[in-house]
């Protein structure tokens, strides 16, 4: 369960967040939504303890009863939250199929190659699955960035905008994965600008555009 409560976060004498307090239980999907720069990637970073909130507390735990402070490091926090923020983070000299075994192998999966040909499958990578990260179309680049939050174990998965350069098709998937995502018990904590994407998937909507 994550909780977060009375956050706020500033940047100088800017206040980017304040006074923001939700809970996501497993199972459930909450969506963050407003305007550009109305702070929505700042709070997903905070969550998953990339940045550093300036008051209030988020914490997080599978069992909500053993809820911690959120901790980036914490091998426990590692193995459970799955995040997409970006889809930067690549090796160059790593296929396609070569990232989707190499994380699914770190995070314990047993048959790391059979489960990186389901992803593989999955996100539609199967005919692009020997090429490098270079030579992949955006979309491409952001099927393989979410593939790899689908390919290893988790408990909560957190998404900014991960609409992003996906075509009808994919944003079809997406909407259906993360429905499945809920159905398994996982937590979804998303920030979107596809109302149709929000509508298909979120139990709780919050609106960014309120907090300043
Ligand atoms: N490190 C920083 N220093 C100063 N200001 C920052 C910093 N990071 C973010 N901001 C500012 O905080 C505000 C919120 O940015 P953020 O990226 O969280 O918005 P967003 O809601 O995710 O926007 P978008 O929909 O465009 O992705 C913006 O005004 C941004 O310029």
């Amino acid at each position: 369960m994550l909780h977060v409560s009375d956050a706020c976060r500033r940047f100088g004498a800017f206040t980017v967040f304040s006074d923001v307090g939700f809970d996501v239980l497993p199972g459930e999907a909450c969506a963050l939504v407003g305007s550009n720069g109305s702070g929505k990637s700042t709070l997903l970073r905070c969550i998953v303890g990339a940045d550093r909130l300036d008051d209030g507390t988020i914490t997080f735990g599978v069992e909500p009863c053993a809820a911690e402070p959120v901790d980036e490091s914490a091998p426990t926090f590692r193995a459970a939250v799955a995040s997409v923020l970006d889809d930067h983070a690549v090796f160059p000299h790593l296929s396609v199929r070569e990232h989707l075994e190499l994380i699914a192998s770190a995070h314990g999966v047993h048959h790391s190659s059979s489960a990186a040909g389901t992803v593989l499958d999955a996100i539609g990578l199967t005919g692009a699955a020997d090429q490098l990260p270079g030579t992949l179309s955006s979309g491409q680049r952001r099927r393989l960035a979410l593939g790899s939050a689908f390919v290893r174990p988790r408990s909560m998965v957190v998404l900014d905008e991960p609409e992003q350069h996906l075509d009808a098709k994919g944003r079809r998937w997406l909407a259906d994965t993360l429905v499945a995502e809920k159905a398994a018990g996982v937590s979804v904590v998303l920030a979107s600008h596809d109302e149709a994407l929000v509508a298909a998937v979120a139990d709780q909507r919050i609106d960014a555009d309120a907090w300043r």
